[in-house]
């Protein structure tokens, strides 16, 4: 029986982290179902495509891959240009569309099914997954938030001003919270942990703890 973690919470909650550090630890493959969104959020922004028949038609051209842990939109690997704070509010305003909802879970889907994966989201426990081993919401207040996502994006090197990343993680929380469809909530049979006191390595003990419970899997690494 395959072992599917998913991870789900609001922007800055600290989910890429730990989804990524678990699936090393743990050996096994980890999704980032807000970088798909973020490709298809700019993409169709810079296509300036807003109802859904032309959204529809974008979306049947478009061949999004996922290869040895990176994402390729029409052949060419995405990088770094999609964690903007304008990538994300991309991301969560074309996010609120079905068609592009229904586009993308399909290929999560497609890529979670019977295997050993952490998939990071939204609605990965409630949509994506809804049978998953292991369910984790992940919080952390708002401030704490944008603190993280500031100091992440300063070490990036991008310019971008405190209020600036804390406007947007409001923005989107209400976006992705109050949208109609696959909004943002915690599943009823999700284990809820609020990193804002804990370090990165505690919110891993604590999913780590539940997940060798549950899962027959072994840890590869410390
Ligand atoms: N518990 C934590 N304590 C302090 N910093 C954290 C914690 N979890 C994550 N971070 C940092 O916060 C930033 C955003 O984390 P990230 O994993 O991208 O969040 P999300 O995927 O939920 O948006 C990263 O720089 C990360 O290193
Ligand atoms: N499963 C998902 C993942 C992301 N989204 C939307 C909503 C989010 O605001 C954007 C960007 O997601 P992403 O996880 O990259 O954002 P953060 O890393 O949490 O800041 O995409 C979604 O609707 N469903």
């Amino acid at each position: 029986m395959p072992c599917r973690i998913a991870i789900d919470g609001p922007a800055g909650s600290g989910k890429t982290t730990v989804a990524k550090i678990l699936a090393n630890r743990l050996g096994i493959y980890y999704l980032d179902t807000g970088a798909m969104y973020r490709i298809i959020g700019l993409y169709l922004d810079e296509k300036g495509v807003e109802n859904d028949s032309d959204i529809e038609k974008e979306l049947s051209t478009i061949k999004l891959e996922f290869i040895n842990g990176d994402f390729y939109l029409n052949g060419k690997r995405v990088g770094d240009e999609i964690r903007t704070p304008y990538a994300g509010i991309c991301a969560s305003k074309y996010a609120k569309k079905a068609i592009v909802r229904k586009f993308l879970t399909r290929i999560q889907q497609k890529i979670s099914k019977n295997e050993n994966i952490v998939v990071e989201g939204r609605d990965i426990g409630t949509v994506v997954i809804p049978d998953a081993e292991v369910k984790i919401f992940l919080v952390a207040s708002t401030e704490e938030r944008a603190k993280r996502r500031y100091k992440e994006l300063l070490d990036k090197g991008v310019n971008v001003s405190y209020e600036e990343v804390l406007n947007e993680i409001i923005l989107r929380d209400k976006q992705d919270t109050e949208r109609e469809i696959a909004p943002l909530r915690q599943p009823d049979d999700a284990i809820l942990i609020d990193s804002t006191k804990y370090t990165i390595e505690e919110v891993i003990n604590k999913i780590l703890e539940v997940v060798l419970e549950r899962c027959k899997l072994k840890l590869q690494k410390e």
